[in-house]
């Protein structure tokens, strides 16, 4: 915890009708009961309460009367002038308090005095040190129809009082088909009216919002967002994710939890934490983004399968997920990819990537690095510097984690040990094996066990990784794409009639943060920390007491 640092205020207030002394540095608020013996209480309430100033959410001013508190507004003024009455002047702190599972919920303390000067310098004062990083405008997008549907809901009873509150003045657009908002980031939105931009609802609502935001930034910059060579420019506004999707893995790998008023007072406290980005081309055509899961084969065969169950909510992945592990199709291909050089971190090390990462820091600190003298020496990275590796095989899932991945089917992530901002991405590749080895890894995902140290799993921390399906000798050949995509409707046809002729398709497809890519042959490179979200990372749960309490000094 911070030290109090120098005093701006300090002054003896009541909060309900105690005397505590109050004071206020850049970094605490702290109220501290005035007791008048030294003797411990143990049935006694706590006596020291401190609150970091980044995490005072609003103050309120109150006015009280006989005890009894009446908000200030203009008619409890006119009464109060008139009838003459003894009035106290009162003001109300709302800040974040901890609850269990990294959730956060808003708590409020009330101070009294009898000096209505002190109450408004306290007020003033408070509200002078929350300025800086807090979003005052943002732009919001509900996509109605996300997971159970209940985005609008959520956001109008959850979050929409708390903005007011907070005094955040919002541009809230519900979406009306696929891609609204992407298209209205794109082309319409006028974002330098904004501090941040809100999505409300799952995985693939966010990646509409940040291929807007992306896209969008690039051209605003001047930079060809086609290129798979050029160096993205980073976007400047933040994103908060309200959770109203169906697995919303993004919102709970960088907070920790999926609750819809603990990003809105992450959003409103104007956190900051900045995300990798992997960009996804055909050819050196551009496809998509993806920021957590790109996954061929299993994922991408269970994400076909739930799309046509779209009916079912949420559950769809639970019943498309059993069908595609009962279904065990194995693909072949060809995996090339560039290790991570110079970062430290592994994907199979104990260390995890929470609120201020040193990893994160570490290795972002060596991309923008890498990237200025990328930029001078443009083949430094290149497959003329021989750094490059190839596995060919068959495989019955391919994996590119570009951080853990975490979220409530499973708590650690598909790879527990990623980060969120370091410039990389884990590239885990199962090969094929036994429905049984199969089982085994997919159970370790929700144990302690590490689901990685199996024989036909590996794992590699990589920058850049292609693929190449086998049969797809040419990848430019969109034509036989299109034609052994035909083949394999044929045959998948054959094999439901015949469900015992064992012969498995050429050709999975790409989950791609939830959407589908149409092409297989695949080029992705990450882009360390191209864009920000209103988040701090998973906050480290606190193991004792700490010694450095401010109320203790
Ligand atoms: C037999 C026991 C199996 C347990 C396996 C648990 C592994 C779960 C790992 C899930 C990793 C999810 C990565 C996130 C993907 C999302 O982008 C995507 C889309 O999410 P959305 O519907 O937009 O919220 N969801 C899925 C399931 O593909
Ligand atoms: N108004 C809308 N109507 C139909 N689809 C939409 C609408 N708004 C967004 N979408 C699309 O819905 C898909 C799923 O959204 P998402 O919020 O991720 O929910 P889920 O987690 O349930 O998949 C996304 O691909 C998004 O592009
Ligand atoms: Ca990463």
């Amino acid at each position: 915890m911070e030290r109090p640092g120098r005093l701006l205020l300090q002054s003896e207030l009541r909060v309900r009708n105690a005397a505590y002394d109050v004071s206020l540095s850049r970094s605490l608020l702290i109220w501290k009961r005035r007791t008048s013996s030294p003797v411990y209480h143990p049935f006694r309430p706590s006596v020291c309460h401190s609150v970091p100033v980044s995490e005072i959410i609003s103050v309120r001013e109150e006015e009280e009367e006989n005890g009894s508190r009446q908000r200030d507004d203009g008619s409890w003024k006119k009464i109060r002038e008139r009838e003459g009455k003894d009035c106290r002047q009162a003001f109300t702190v709302l800040y974040v308090e901890r609850c269990r599972q990294h959730r956060w919920r808003c708590a409020e303390v009330t101070f009294t005095c009898s000096d209505e000067a002190v109450c408004q310098h306290w007020v003033s004062s408070i509200r002078e040190q929350l300025a800086t990083s807090r979003p005052k405008h943002l732009l919001v997008y509900i996509n109605p129809y996300g997971g159970k549907r209940q985005g609008k809901r959520i956001y109008e009873q959850k979050v929409a009082p708390l903005f007011t509150q907070a005094g955040i003045s919002t541009s809230v657009i519900v979406t009306e088909y696929a891609n609204h908002a992407r298209d209205h980031l794109k082309m319409e939105a006028e974002l330098k009216k904004f501090d941040g931009v809100v999505c409300v609802g799952g995985d693939g609502m966010f990646s509409e919002i940040i291929h807007g935001l992306i896209w969008r930034t690039q051209i605003d910059c001047g930079v060809d967002p086609n290129s798979p060579e050029e160096a993205l420019s980073p976007c400047s506004l933040r994103i908060g994710i309200i959770p109203a999707g169906s697995t919303d893995c993004i919102c709970f790998a960088s907070v920790g939890t999926n609750d819809p008023v603990t990003s809105a007072l992450h959003i409103i406290v104007g956190d900051s934490q900045p995300l990798d980005v992997c960009s996804v081309h055909h050819n050196n055509m551009f496809l998509r983004y993806s920021v957590s899961l790109l996954g061929y084969g299993f994922y991408g065969d269970v994400l076909s399968d739930s799309e046509r169950k779209r009916w079912m909510g949420p559950a769809r992945y639970d019943f498309s997920g059993l069908k595609m592990f009962l279904t065990h199709h194995y693909y072949e291909g060809t995996v090339s990819y560039l290790p991570a050089k110079g970062i430290i971190g592994t994907p199979r090390d104990a260390t995890r990537c929470r609120s201020g990462c040193v990893i994160c820091q570490h290795n972002g600190q060596l991309n923008s690095e890498r990237s200025e003298k990328y930029e001078m020496d443009e083949a430094s990275d290149s497959e003329s510097s021989g750094e490059w590796r190839t596995i060919r095989g068959k495989f019955l899932a391919i994996n590119a984690a570009s951080m853990s991945c975490a979220c409530p089917r499973s708590p650690k992530g598909l790879s527990p040990a990623a980060h969120l901002a370091d410039g990389t991405t884990d590239l885990i590749l199962v090969r094929k094996c036994s429905r049984f080895n199969f089982l085994r890894h997919l159970l370790r995902h929700t144990s302690k066990d590490d689901q990685f140290d199996l024989t036909f799993i590996e794992v590699h921390r990589v920058r850049r990784f292609r693929f190449m399906p086998r049969h797809c000798q040419s990848d430019s050949d969109l034509e036989l794409d299109l034609h052994e995509n035909s083949k394999r409707q044929i045959f998948s046809q054959i094999c439901k009639d015949h469900p015992a002729c064992g012969c498995a398709p050429a050709y999975s497809s790409w989950n791609c943060d939830g959407e589908i890519l149409t092409h297989t042959g695949i080029d992705v490179r990450v882009h360390g920390q191209l864009i920000k979200l209103f988040a701090r990372g998973i906050e480290e749960l606190p193991v004792f007491e700490d010694l450095s309490n401010p109320c203790a000094i």
